[in-house]
């Protein structure tokens, strides 16, 4: 598997960072508001396919079971009934990954096993303490092993938002690196900042900035568990930091929005923000990716309405 590799700790690109919050506000407005009232039915139906083959289709609770990963698995595979879905879609549409506890890994594993779907369908685990990444470095690394023993082949990592808070770069820098190692080449490894707690835009660039010189794959905004998740102001600035490390250093990073992800509607302004700024090439599985329990609802429900709008 190809993964991102670290790069030195450099601080030049944290120094002099500033963030204008209405300019940024502005410039999403800009980007995204016309462009979305714009779109025909049929476009809107590609964005609603779009949007399903970028979801990682989460579950986080403390109730999660065999028996719901199971089903989760089989909605990531065949996200339409047969009987509702147009034939060139089921069976061949489906989610980019699922996304689960460790403990759950070997549930997903055995279950998309079982569909024959482990070579389309990514299983991504939380790890390092998910949540609130409280917990000593040592136990955080095992998870990740765990995880990726048990069939994980993405370890979305939260990292420990004091450390932002405090301005501990390196600190922040030296616990990705060792995370990312504990992935070695097995597994994709998604940063989860956390946004809602990173007390602010400057930080959340920051930290975006050090997660990818540290190696992440992805950069992810939150754990969908803080009050503020997944907002398109806060989604632009870690797209500046991804174009900025691009410009740096050639190397393509993804973004991962999560938490609070429900409607297509939604999707479709992420998915313009993308376009728009780090362009159509960035919209892939490998570079983008949703982060939500509850978006797929609301894909399932445009879809039959979209595809019977265009049938008329
Ligand atoms: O990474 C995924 C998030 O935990 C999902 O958040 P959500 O339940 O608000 O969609």
């Amino acid at each position: 598997m190809m993964v991102n590799n670290v790069i030195p700790f450099d601080p030049i690109p944290l120094e002099k960072v500033y963030v204008n919050l209405r300019s940024v506000e502005r410039s999403v407005d800009l980007l995204t508001s016309t462009l979305i009232k714009r779109q025909s039915p049929a476009q809107l139906l590609h964005w609603t396919l779009k949007a399903l083959s970028l979801t990682d289709l989460t579950t986080l609770s403390g109730d999660d079971t065999r028996a719901n990963v199971e089903r989760l698995c089989f909605r990531a595979a065949y996200p339409f009934p047969e009987r509702l879905a147009d034939p060139k879609d089921y069976g061949k549409v489906h989610t980019a990954a699922v996304c689960v506890y460790p403990s759950r890994v070997g549930d997903a594993y055995r279950a998309l096993g079982a569909l024959k779907r482990l070579d389309q369908i990514q299983i991504a685990a939380v790890a390092t303490g998910f949540p609130s990444g409280q917990y000593p470095l040592h136990s955080r690394l095992a998870e990740i092993t765990y995880a990726i023993e048990q069939g994980a082949t993405e370890i979305d990592i939260v990292v420990d938002r004091s450390l932002v808070l405090n301005g501990k770069w390196n600190q922040l820098y030296e616990e990705i690196v060792k995370m990312r190692e504990a992935c070695g080449d097995k597994a994709h490894l998604k940063t989860i900042l956390g946004i809602g707690e990173c007390g602010t835009m400057v930080n959340v660039y920051k930290a975006s900035m050090v997660a990818m010189m540290a190696g992440s794959d992805f950069i992810k905004t939150s754990t969908g568990k803080e009050a503020v998740n997944a907002t398109l102001p806060v989604g632009l600035v870690m797209i500046r930091a991804i174009q900025e490390f691009y410009r740096l250093t050639g190397k393509k990073i993804g973004l991962k929005p999560a938490g609070g992800v429900r409607t297509v509607k939604d999707a479709v302004a992420w998915m313009i923000m993308i376009k728009e700024t780090l362009g159509e090439q960035w919209l892939t599985p490998e570079l983008f990716r949703f982060g939500a329990s509850g978006l797929l609802d609301d894909v399932e429900k445009q879809y039959y309405s979209l595809s019977k709008q265009l049938r008329k």
